[in-house]
């Protein structure tokens, strides 16, 4: 079940929080939203969950709004509005939910072992922190089983062990044909982690692709030495790899470091440093989300 966005605009008084704006979200897949602070992600998603009337546009999941699906809980698991009685337990807050989203009491003890949370299960949620608030957040989007997932922000108060377990959970749940989307101010923290990107600032789109398209955008190369640079050279141009000179090495896009050396002891060239400089993510990101004009065109070239 895919996510559409067309045209989406929606303004509070004198700030346009997002601005006709189009993108699509497929299944199977997990995909980055990503923008700085008040970049308008959650107004995007609000929108997408009904909580938000847009002046313009429509979001759409599987075809439809989401308040017009027979059972919206089971089709969208939406961690936006995540608030839990101080009072209740894990088990409570879920058992009071089940009902709402229409599966058996049964389900919430799937939910709760899903998500890490079995032994804090009778917990009071009071007293949870900010990472088990987050993994319980995540058991009530996984309570209606639903086939489209919508976390905003859910790496946040994560420790390492537990945004590595996130990672691994959000991948499985792609794995089995849905639809994750996940809303991030940070790229690095997602990098790992989605199949897809989508990049907004001040409420537009500046970038949407696979993450791969945008590591190549990022201009990830090896860079190489030898006594022979011409005769490197050559060796890489007739790979069809793109090569620049710098001095005294080259820089050679569109290959592995492990390519670029296989191909040099094939045609019996000597090398003397080779060296993957990885993309730099992270800076293509800032520039996107900046409006550099560099990134900018790339970025045509990209979606051309
Ligand atoms: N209910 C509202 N009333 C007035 N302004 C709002 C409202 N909701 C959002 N905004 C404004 O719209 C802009 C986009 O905000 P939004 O919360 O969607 O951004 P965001 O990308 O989710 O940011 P963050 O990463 O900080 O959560 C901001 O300027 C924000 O102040």
């Amino acid at each position: 079940m895919s996510i559409e966005f067309r045209g989406l605009s929606k303004s509070f008084g004198g700030v346009q929080a997002v601005s006709d704006l189009t993108f699509e979200v497929a299944p199977g897949r997990v995909t980055g939203f990503l923008g700085p602070n008040g970049s308008g992600k959650t107004t995007t998603l609000r929108m997408l969950m009904g909580l938000v009337t847009p002046d313009a546009g429509t979001a759409l999941v599987g075809g439809r709004p989401y308040a017009e699906h027979p059972h919206p809980a089971r089709v969208v698991g939406a961690s936006l509005e995540a608030s839990f009685h101080p009072g209740r337990t894990a088990r409570g807050h879920l058992r009071t939910l089940a009902p709402h989203v229409g599966v058996p009491a049964a389900r919430v003890d799937e939910v709760l072992a899903q998500v890490g949370l079995s032994a804090a299960a009778d917990r009071k949620v009071g007293g949870f922190s900010l990472g088990m608030r987050q993994r319980l957040a995540l058991a009530t989007t996984l309570l209606g089983d639903p086939d489209v997932l919508v976390l905003d922000e859910p790496a946040n108060g994560l420790d390492p062990a537990g945004i590595i377990w996130l990672r691994d959970l959000l991948r499985f749940l792609a794995s089995e044909g849905r639809t994750v989307l996940v809303s991030s101010h940070v790229l690095a923290e997602v990098q790992a982690t989605v199949d897809d990107v989508v990049v907004i600032a001040q409420g537009r789109l500046v970038h949407a692709s696979s993450l791969a398209e945008m590591v190549r955008l990022a201009d990830s190369h090896v860079r190489v030495c030898g006594p022979d640079l011409a005769a490197l050279a050559t060796v890489a141009q007739e790979q069809g790899w793109r090569v620049d000179r710098r001095g005294d090495h080259l820089r050679i896009s569109g290959a592995s470091a492990a390519q670029v050396g296989a191909a040099a002891f094939a045609a019996g060239q000597a090398v003397h440093e080779l060296t993957e400089v990885g993309a730099n993510l992270e800076e293509t990101f800032l520039q996107l989300v900046s409006g550099e004009s560099v990134a900018a065109e790339k970025t045509q070239e990209v979606a051309a």
